[in-house]
């Protein structure tokens, strides 16, 4: 089989692993379901024409015909199943046609929407199973695996998905490689096709000549970031104007909010190292200054080991009390850096590959990036956001209220802190507080004569934050007054100092 023989001879080790990957999930769906019990679901877009060529030499190698030399271009009975629809590009209906033509499927088109269509078609066909070209990164991906059923409510079939893991770069490997035709909108900048309504050539590879009048694109295949793959289709809104909620509790809205209003945040350092005593974990210092500084309060810092379920258990508490959860430790790809998988199991959902985090790794790390499989590039499905800024080399990676530091000390850390605040702020998605006041005041009284007195200010004074401490056995005793309301600290402070002796207490400056 002519692309059976193309991959096997071509020196892409990550092509291959692909390739292999995918023949093994369509050879297996064979042997459960007979060919007249499975369909592909074809549109001539490109994922699907390379789940066409897949099939093709799946199907031969299942039916044991590797050494068919011309591959039997037209020995191919697998039910096709186009969706037509008036909105299609012409080129896509054409190439869908004349690619039916070329290799002998048995079309059946449907005029109406997938789900009508299917439970129509699947009353009269003995269909079983489905193949799709869904991608990872399609939205239409989320949850699934490469065998899953179809979704409550649909007719009941098998959705099979050999190449759910490829990236963009792995599907133009794929058609590149094997020498198969494609539709010609790929070569007029067109990188992913949807209705004629919502797609455009991805201005990425426009080739602006100012002297002619009509813009030219580059081909597809020669978009170098997968992740800008759908930067042709219509913008969906920016995420401030899409209804996505800013991170506040209760879910008020940030305009609801008053600016006084208690944000409560968490931080979860991983690392054996602190646990065992062998290195200090300072980021939780410096977070809870950054947060204290923005008016937010810190309602706990937490440190857990290298350990899935740990991460897991304590992301799970704390993101379902806390307005943010900030973990750093973890990140990487030793064999105990597990804080995004345990993120991933805190929320349900699995660590999935996301092209477009694995084309900045590919960036900064070049040649060592372009393995079978890229661990680092793993990511919770679903959930993640990645937070771009010029001066991160990587972005910041977001799930829900949790953000992922990969900071490893305070500068790293102020580094993205910065960013972070910068991002969310003109996103609208952080709300900034009012900033906490405070009051420290010192005095020789003994711990004992001031206990009383100070437990009833706690009462008189609710909204405010009192507490008492020593640097040191033999030093002053400190009492510090905290709120966000100048004239009640101001009120604490006085009815303190009522309480004893004049000259008892005296204010220091802890900036
Ligand atoms: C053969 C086939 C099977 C599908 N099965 C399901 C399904 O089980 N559950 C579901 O929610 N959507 C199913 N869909 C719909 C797709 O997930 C998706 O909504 C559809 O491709 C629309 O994408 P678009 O809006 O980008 O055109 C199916 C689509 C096709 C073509
Ligand atoms: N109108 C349709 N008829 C039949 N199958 C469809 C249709 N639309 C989508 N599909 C199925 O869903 C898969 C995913 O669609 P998707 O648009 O992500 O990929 P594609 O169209 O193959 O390529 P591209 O991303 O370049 O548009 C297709 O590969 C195909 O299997
Ligand atoms: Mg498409």
């Amino acid at each position: 089989m002519e692309i059976d023989k193309a991959i096997r001879e071509c020196d892409d080790r990550r092509l291959k692993t692909k390739y292999n990957n995918a023949i093994y999930v369509i050879q297996r769906a064979l042997a459960l379901y007979s060919i007249e019990e499975v369909a592909f679901s074809f549109n001539g877009g490109k994922d699907s024409t390379v789940l066409l060529h897949l099939l093709r030499a799946g199907y031969s190698l299942h039916k044991g015909e590797q050494s068919c030399i011309n591959g039997g271009v037209k020995d191919f009975p697998m039910r096709t199943i186009y969706f037509e629809c008036p909105s299609a590009f012409p080129e896509i209906n054409s190439f869908t046609y004349d690619t039916a033509n070329m290799y002998g499927l048995q079309l059946d088109i449907i005029r109406s929407d997938f789900k009508s269509g299917l439970e129509a078609l699947l009353k009269t066909k003995p269909i079983r199973a489905i193949f799709l070209g869904v991608r990872m990164g399609d939205p239409t991906a989320v949850g699934q695996e490469q065998f899953s059923p179809s979704s409550p409510g649909w007719p009941p079939f098998m959705r099979v998905n050999p190449i759910l893991d490829w990236s963009y770069r792995d599907v133009w490997a794929f058609l590149l490689t094997s020498k198969v035709q494609y539709c010609s909108l790929y070569d007029q900048g067109y990188t992913s096709i949807g209705s004629i309504y919502d797609t455009v050539p991805n201005s990425l590879l426009s080739m602006n000549n100012s002297s002619s009048s009509k813009e030219v694109f580059r081909p597809a295949y020669l978009l170098s970031d997968g992740r800008l793959e759908r930067a042709g289709r219509v913008k969906k809104l920016p995420p401030s104007v899409s209804g996505k909620k800013p991170v506040v509790a209760n879910g008020l809205n940030s305009m609801d909010l008053p600016k006084s209003s208690l944000l409560m945040a968490s931080a979860i350092a991983v690392g054996d190292e602190i646990l065992l005593g062998t290195a200090e974990d300072q980021l939780g210092h410096s977070l809870c200054r950054k947060l204290h500084s923005i008016g937010w309060s810190v309602s706990q810092t937490t440190v857990v080991r290298n350990d899935i379920d740990s991460v897991a258990e304590e992301v799970e508490r704390r993101q379902s009390t806390n307005d943010m959860v900030f973990i750093y430790g973890g990140v990487g790809p030793l064999h105990s850096d597990v804080t995004l998988a345990g993120v991933a199991k805190a929320f349900g959902v699995r660590l999935a590959p996301d092209e477009e985090f694995e084309e900045y790794l590919r960036h900064l790390i070049g040649d060592q990036c372009t393995g079978d499989r890229n661990e680092m590039a793993l990511l919770p499905e679903g959930i993640t956001e990645l937070l771009h800024h010029e001066k991160l080399i990587v972005p910041l990676i977001k799930c829900k209220n949790v953000i992922i530091f990969t900071a490893t000390n305070v500068l790293e850390l102020d580094d993205e802190w910065n960013c972070l605040i910068e991002l969310m702020r003109s996103s609208g998605e952080l709300v900034m507080t009012q900033p906490f006041v405070s009051k420290c005041l010192t005095t020789i009284l003994a711990d004992l004569e001031v206990a009383q007195p100070v437990s009833k200010l706690c009462l008189e004074f609710p909204d405010v934050y009192i507490g008492c401490y020593r640097k040191s056995r033999r030093e002053p005793l400190r009492i510090y007054l905290e709120g966000k309301d100048q004239d009640r600290i101001e009120s604490a402070k006085e009815a303190l100092c009522k309480k004893f002796h004049p000259g008892a207490f005296s204010e220091i400056n802890l900036s």
